[in-house]
């Protein structure tokens, strides 16, 4: 999360909840449904009325060539795109039918109902691997004592894939886990907060094969717990983690949208447009 935006949760975050409240608000996954969603950076254009449903408790892959607005449309999908100066949107984003954009509309409760974890891992390096888990639990103003905080710890770097790897170091710094053991970290401190909806940023573009494979499982067995929306450059990694896509492509001088999207298999092996069968054959971008 960037300065700005932990100010800003910060900042709308004055009465404090106990944990009962976040595992109520923690209903399970949620649909996710964008509708015309244009976005711009000043007067540039980059997404031109994109809709898209992400079903409940499935993973969607965004995928297309550099360039064609999927990390943006991301970002749209929890308001992280108005931190942006300059930048603007139209469209809505409805959580189970609830517009994220509707006027009164609190930014803190999106943001803790829709996680996001980043391309590059990014724990609060100094802070023990225990306070990143429970780090976002301050920012959303959640007080809990220390029993269940120690069990809320170990469930989320359970359902994260990393307990074994770290239940003997917990006051071990975040910063000394290698990039891999981050990611899942991240992953830990993001579900730590209940969301329902997780959007992943390229979450293995910075990690070896190994540890690529490791985030992979870790998304497969979270995905009947919440709603995953992922970017990825990766083909096999999109065919292998998601049950639908989303090919994206903005072609010269146009704003991007979304040219085909459907369950993974069909995409891969009988996709409607020979744009798609060129992308997901590697035969552009
Ligand atoms: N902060 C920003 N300010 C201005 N323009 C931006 C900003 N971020 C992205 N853009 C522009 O918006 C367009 C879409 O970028 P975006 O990062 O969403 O694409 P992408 O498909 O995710 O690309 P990649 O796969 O390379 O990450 C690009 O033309 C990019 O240059």
């Amino acid at each position: 999360m960037t300065d700005t935006a932990t100010s800003e949760v910060a900042a709308e975050t004055e009465e404090t909840r106990p944990l009962a409240a976040v595992e109520d608000q923690g209903a399970g996954p949620a649909e996710l449904e964008a509708r015309g969603v244009s976005a711009w950076f000043g007067s540039h254009k980059v997404l031109d009325r994109v809709s898209l449903t992400m079903p409940a408790g499935r993973v969607t892959a965004l995928i297309g060539p550099s360039g064609c607005g999927k990390s943006t449309f991301l970002r749209t999908l929890n308001r992280m795109h108005e931190l942006v100066s300059g930048a603007a949107f139209a469209g809505e984003v409805l959580l189970d039918g609830a517009d994220l954009y509707a006027p009164g509309r609190r930014l803190t409760q999106a943001r803790r109902d829709i996680g996001m974890v980043f391309q590059k891992p990014n724990p609060f390096p100094a802070m023990s691997i225990y306070d990143n888990v429970v780090a976002g639990l301050r920012l959303t103003g959640v007080k809990v004592g220390r029993s269940t905080k120690d069990a809320l710890v170990e469930e989320c770097l359970t359902r994260a894939g990393l307990w074994q790897e770290v239940r003997d170091r917990l006051r071990r710094p975040g910063g000394a886990l290698s990039g891999g053991q981050q990611q899942r970290l991240c992953i830990a401190r993001a579900l730590a907060v209940r969301p329902r909806v997780l959007l992943m940023d390229e979450p293995c573009s910075a990690l070896d094969p190994t540890s690529t494979r490791r985030v992979e499982e870790t998304i497969h067995s979270l995905s009947q717990e919440v709603t995953v929306v992922i970017v990825t450059h990766n083909m096999q990694q999109a065919a292998r983690v998601s049950d639908q896509c989303a090919f994206f492509l903005a072609e010269q001088g146009v704003p991007g949208g979304i040219v085909e999207y459907g369950p993974t298999d069909a995409m891969f092996h009988s996709p409607q447009d020979q744009r798609t069968a060129d992308y997901v054959n590697g035969r552009f971008g």
